[in-house]
């Protein structure tokens, strides 16, 4: 059975909540990326059209601490939003719950929107807090759930509300993300080569067990990359590594065989700057004090081989710190590979991923750019999504 999407919905003049995935890329408080914004503005205009009063919720970057709240505040998304919807009143509500928040609600007009401040705000997000899934669910009549990047997360705003208000539905971004991932990854043409890279390395690192097993190959590059090199007893340096991950490493290793291939070479850094020293040091031999910011030439070459003749690529996580010139070069080359393959079916998941490829002046040369890093994964690997399971069927 299909899930139900926003179009089965009545929404004229009733409250809609939408769950967006705004959680942009920003450097000292300006989205460098947003993507993410203009990908959730089909959902957001049919309602504004609809005459609904919408109500976006969203996260933004992980807040643990109160200086995390200063730098993960959502108001730059509202002020964007308002910026693309010139013809539609757009207001913030810097509060998560409580009389401000629920007076905002009240005050909407038909058509008009309220973003809440950032979900993670409350500590209960993303513990699926009952309590606080039924407090959100209040303040609407009707959830559309269109946070593709987010619904591998059960969290109070993904699952918690759709679990308390069953007239519920699918925005049309995550329509668009199942269809185009599903042709990529349900019968996949091979060669299948897969690429991961990024600095997630915890939420990350499980996918590629189901990887090894769908794809032919598994690439492994960016931040990744560090703690398998450690694994194999190499010098890392300061790379970025996590400790208690390199016995699920060495199980890889052990049982990839050559299906996973590492870099050989990496730039290396005596700083994380842009002014930093930099040299190439061959995998496992990064001296004390120098960190791993991009795969090497030799490994641009070697990945480009291993992609060679693929049909179906599958990336995510960036092959270095894209966001510095100098740390770039890998990245690049390898958008450059894929988007001369023929005929091949390429896809490109995650926040960063797509800014990546954006930046570089790749992105139309994917098949897709999605929205999704680490959900984008999971849907691949064939994995239940908990914010996508828990909405109604038609
Ligand atoms: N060698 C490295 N050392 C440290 N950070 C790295 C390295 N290589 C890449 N990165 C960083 O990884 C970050 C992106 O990783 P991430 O796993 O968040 O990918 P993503 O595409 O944003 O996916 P998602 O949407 O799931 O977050 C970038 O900010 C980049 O600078
Ligand atoms: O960027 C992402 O992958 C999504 O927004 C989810 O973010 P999270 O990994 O912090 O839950």
């Amino acid at each position: 059975m299909a899930k139900r999407t926003v179009k089965d919905l009545e929404v004229s003049g009733k409250k809609v909540i939408v769950r967006c995935d705004f959680n942009v890329p920003r450097k000292d408080g300006v989205i460098t990326d947003d993507n993410r914004i203009v990908m959730a503005l089909p959902t957001i205009k049919y309602l504004v059209e609809n005459k609904a009063k919408v109500i976006l919720m969203s996260h933004l970057g992980k807040v643990k601490t109160e200086e995390d709240k200063a730098k993960n505040n959502l108001e730059c998304v509202a002020v964007r939003l308002q910026e693309l919807l010139p013809e539609t009143k757009v207001t913030f509500c810097p509060a998560t719950r409580g009389e401000e928040l629920e007076n905002a609600v009240a005050a909407l007009q038909d058509g008009e929107i309220v973003l809440m401040q950032n979900t993670r705000y409350e500590k209960g997000e993303s513990k699926n807090d009952p309590e606080l899934g039924a407090y959100w669910a209040s303040l609407g009549d009707v959830f559309v759930e269109d946070a593709f990047g987010s619904v591998h997360r059960a969290h109070a705003s993904t699952v918690g509300i759709p679990t308390n208000i069953k007239e519920n539905g699918l925005g049309f971004l995550v329509e668009k993300e199942v269809t185009m991932l599903g042709k990529a990854v349900d019968e996949p043409a091979h060669p299948f080569v897969a690429i991961i890279g990024g600095s997630k390395v915890s939420s990350k690192i499980d996918v590629i067990d189901n990887l090894l097993k769908k794809a032919d190959k598994v690439i492994i590059g960016g931040g990744m990359a560090y703690t398998f090199m450690k694994a194999q007893g190499g010098n890392i340096g300061t790379s970025l590594v996590e400790d208690d991950k390199l016995d699920l490493a060495k199980e890889y290793l052990e049982k990839a065989g050559d299906k996973l291939v590492l870099p050989v070479d990496n730039v290396c850094a005596d700083a994380f700057s842009e002014d930093a020293n930099t040299q190439v040091c061959k995998s496992g031999e990064i001296p004390e004090g120098w960190m791993g910011l991009d795969i090497g030439p030799a490994t641009v070459e070697l990945f480009k081989e291993t992609l060679a003749g693929a049909k179906t690529v599958v990336w995510n996580g960036p092959m270095g710190v894209f966001e510095m010139k100098k740390f770039a070069k890998g990245t690049e080359l390898v958008c450059q590979a894929i988007s001369e393959l023929p005929d091949a079916i390429t896809v490109i998941g995650g926040g960063d991923s797509a800014a990546a490829a954006k930046q570089l002046g790749y992105a139309e040369k994917f098949s897709h750019v999605s929205t999704g890093g680490g959900a984008s994964l999971e849907y691949m690997e064939g994995k239940t999504l908990p914010g996508i399971a828990i909405i109604s069927e038609k």
